[in-house]
């Protein structure tokens, strides 16, 4: 057990929402300024993985959870090299975290990574503005960045909008790597990664897939280099209007049918390559208890997600695309956004949510054995 100072701080903070409204409280980790597109998740519990999934970079993340801390920072609940959320912000940070696996206090943690955030504010009623009005920009200022609030609420005004925004390139890899198949190896899978989480690989080599991770530059060639049985499209930031790059690899792949899956940021690409549209929803999905219907199944799963965007596809009818037949196979069951795709004709399929369950749910697990299926398939 570790001792934290985190809540004790004296040290003044303030948030600034781009419509004016302000919320006062105390710094929590780093003391400085930040900007990003202010989201709130339902997460009670996974902050660690929450905060280092590449698909929050240039994100301040509030919880609704009032909680947050409890369990410390441990060495192994990482899902990628460091902490991408461009800020923090939570109501009661623990003082004293408490788990066998702890090794630091979360505002350490925070606070050595340099991200910025802030405690001690209502984070019930930030939750609700951001629910009414949407997601927006916001900065969170602390210690000697605390000045005059109008000249704030300029800067927050002037910060880069998530619309528009294309930023894979900022968070993948830059060399390719392999994750190997654990036990005997069965597939090959090229996956490309547009903000990869860590447990998304594991995954696939749990089920005897080696794994070779691709930059999100990567191209078809890359992709073929590999000898893949299947391809895989990451999660990952930004908006997936702006990613052309990855929608015209995803083509190449249905052309040649390759089995395809993708997930989240994957998902929005390859409705893309379909010819469907994507656009931002008013504050998102963000949490891990979020239910999704299957509707080849009917079956109800509870999900994590993690999506500002959604793809705009017919939820009642079959759409003839480029590449044969596609349906609407997954719903969310809160506000019928689509939640996953399939081809009927070709082996593709993606789902919006998080299958590799980090944190989360393990409902949706049978995704990988479904990918693992179109590979034995394209075998046989
Ligand atoms: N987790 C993700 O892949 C998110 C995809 C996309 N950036 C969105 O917000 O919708």
């Amino acid at each position: 057990m570790t001792t934290s100072t985190g809540g004790t701080t004296k040290v003044p903070a303030v948030l600034v929402l781009e419509d004016g409204r302000i919320f006062r409280g105390r710094a929590y980790g780093a003391v400085g300024e930040t900007f990003g597109e202010a989201v709130f998740s339902t997460g009670m519990t996974g902050y660690q993985e929450t905060l280092t999934d590449p698909s929050y970079h240039r994100q301040v993340v509030v919880m609704t959870a009032p909680h947050v801390g409890n369990t410390g920072v441990n060495d192994e609940d990482m899902e990628s090299r460091k902490i991408w959320v461009s800020g923090y912000v939570v109501r009661d940070p623990a003082r004293v975290p408490s788990s066998w696996r702890s090794r630091r206090t979360l505002d350490e943690e925070l606070a050595a990574q340099g991200v910025v955030g802030i405690s001690g504010i209502d984070t019930r009623a930030l939750t609700r503005h951001l629910r009414e009005r949407g997601a927006m920009r916001v900065g969170i200022f602390s210690g000697a960045a605390v000045r005059d609030d109008a000249a704030l609420l300029a800067r927050v005004q002037q910060a880069p909008q998530m619309k528009g925004a294309n930023l894979s390139a900022e968070v993948a890899t830059a060399e390719p790597y392999v994750v190997p198949a654990i036990g005997e190896k069965k597939f090959t899978v090229a996956a490309v990664d547009l903000g990869i989480k860590g447990m998304t690989p594991h995954r696939m080599a749990e089920r005897g897939i080696e794994v070779h991770v691709l930059p999100a530059t990567a191209s078809v060639e890359d992709v073929y280099a590999v000898d893949p049985d299947g391809v895989f499209f990451s999660n990952g930031p930004g908006d997936p209007a702006t990613a052309d790059h990855p929608v015209s690899v995803v083509q190449a792949v249905l052309e040649r049918g390759t089995p395809l899956f993708g997930i989240c940021f994957g998902n929005q690409i390859l409705g893309r390559a379909l010819g469907f549209g994507t656009y931002k929803l008013k504050y998102g999905h963000r949490g891990i208890n979020q239910p999704v219907q299957d509707r080849t199944t009917g079956k109800v799963e509870v999900t994590a997600h993690n999506h500002g965007f959604a793809v705009d596809a017919p939820l009642e009818e079959v759409s003839d695309t480029p590449y044969g037949r596609a349906e609407v196979s997954h719903v969310c069951l809160n506000d019928n956004v689509v939640e996953g795709l399939q081809l009927l004709d070709k082996p593709a399929f993606s789902v919006q949510y998080h299958p590799e369950a980090a944190a989360g749910p393990h409902d949706a697990a049978y995704l990988f054995d479904r990918f693992v299926k179109l590979m034995e398939g394209q075998r046989a």
